[in-house]
């Protein structure tokens, strides 16, 4: 029996003054203040963050955490999963306008202001279309390739690794309310009942678990920061490791490669509402490890000023970095993870990673998501998909325009697998 192993060998790493602990047994509720924060603040004298993608900087090779996945104590694989704190590159100059540029095109305009008049509205709409049929043919519907995606999945393992904003449900004004429709989730639930399936998303946890609820998946919240799935396994493919209780006390396995950051994080996220609180419709989540700012409905003439607060704070705390998504801001720990390294982290505990014999799907609609679709652009075969009804720069093969069509493709794969 496959056994999943969090080993200890690099159980304590220190580099800028950051110093980690080993695995992380219990689901950390509140951690210990992050002691040398400030010292690090101090020693470290390049602190600017790059403009989005933050996989963009410089990689440190030292590693820290080690997983083993081991069969009777033979060793199968030793991947080695890097939470090292970036290297981040001083870049002031400029900084703020490039988030501002991508603050702009970070989600396609559902309104125009009412500044604007009817005719740039149709020449823009216009643009768009055609934009997004050229770039239809280079990212092909993930619907019209559905024959040539299973041919390559046939004999394989199918693994399925959902984001859930803008993929399972519908972008929405109020993030509180941005629910996935019953049917959806009858077919997430089908898919798990099928396929070892995940959901790899910033929002926290527990959040999109309250939306989700089903028991039977694997979840990675914060950006993949906090990873938990039933102990039993989904679809008979089990992550064999840090054995804990979730809130109802089931028995659940738990990975979170930043719980260091918590008490950081909390921090953090106060200090942003107070500081964005002047701005009307601005908003921020408290993601447990990742502070995101909304800032879909603040006037545009004010973003240039909020991404400024942000930056601000982003200099008095030098181990965190800025991502951007759909409308949002997003503070998180200055570390090598990401939605990209919780799928691969995922594809190995589950061990399913014989490239051979498994076909990872990811679909997703954000910026985030790019990592994991580098990841899988990486492998032999494998089928990412870009959910956009928008022209982007992406790295996933195939598109799919909705969460409606997400649905679709979906159904399609549980009754394809249904008649083999
Ligand atoms: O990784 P995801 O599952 O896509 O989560 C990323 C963020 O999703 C949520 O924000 C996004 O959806 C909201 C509701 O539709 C929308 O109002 C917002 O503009 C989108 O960015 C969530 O609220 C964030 O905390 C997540 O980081």
């Amino acid at each position: 029996m496959r056994r999943f192993q969090l080993e200890r060998k690099h159980s304590q790493w220190v580099s800028r003054g950051v110093k980690f602990q080993g695995p992380i047994i219990k689901e950390a509720k509140r951690g210990p203040p992050l002691a040398v924060r400030r010292l690090a603040a101090a020693a470290v004298a390049v602190a600017a963050v790059p403009p989005y993608p933050p996989v963009a900087a410089k990689r440190r090779p030292t590693q820290r955490y080690s997983f083993c996945n081991k069969t009777e104590g033979t060793t199968l694989y030793n991947l080695c999963f890097n939470t090292i704190p970036m290297e981040k590159k001083e870049d002031d100059h400029g900084q703020v306008e490039g988030w501002l540029e991508a603050m702009r095109s970070s989600s396609p305009p559902r309104f125009f202001s009412e500044a604007e008049d009817d005719r740039r509205q149709i020449s823009f709409e216009e643009l768009a279309k055609a934009q997004y049929e050229k770039w239809v043919v280079k990212h092909p519907s993930a619907l019209h390739m559905f024959e040539p995606i299973t041919k390559q999945a046939r004999g394989k393992q199918i693994a399925v690794f959902l984001d859930y904003d803008g993929t399972l449900s519908p972008i929405v004004e109020d993030p509180d309310c941005a629910y996935m429709s019953e049917q959806m989730r009858a077919t997430v639930k089908e898919v798990a009942a099928n396929f070892p399936t995940a959901i790899i998303t910033g929002r926290r946890r527990d959040k999109v678990y309250e939306f989700v609820h089903l028991a039977e998946l694997y979840y990675a919240g914060s950006h993949g920061m906090d990873i938990m799935g039933p102990a039993e396994g989904c679809n008979g493919y089990k992550a064999h490791g840090l054995q804990t209780k979730d809130s109802k006390g089931n028995d659940v396995v738990l990975f979170q490669p930043a719980s260091e950051y918590l008490s950081l994080m909390d921090e953090v996220c106060l200090l942003l509402k107070e500081r964005s609180k002047k701005y009307r419709g601005a908003r921020v989540d408290h993601n447990k490890y990742c502070a995101t700012l909304h800032f879909r409905c603040v006037k545009e003439e004010d973003w240039l000023s909020l991404a400024k607060e942000v930056h601000a704070i982003l200099k008095e705390y030098p181990e965190l970095t800025l991502t951007q998504g759909r409308k949002v801001l997003e503070l998180r720990p200055a570390i090598e993870w990401h939605k990209g390294k919780a799928l691969e982290f995922l594809i190995e505990a589950l061990g399913l990673s014989n490239p051979s014999k498994v076909f990872p799907i990811y679909i997703g609609d954000d910026r985030t998501d790019e990592d994991a679709f580098q990841v899988l652009r990486d492998k032999e075969s494998s089928c990412s998909i870009l959910v956009s009804k928008v022209s982007k720069d992406t790295c996933a093969t195939y598109s799919l325009q909705d969460p409606s069509q997400v649905m679709q493709f979906l159904q399609q794969l549980v009754d394809w697998k249904a008649r083999r």
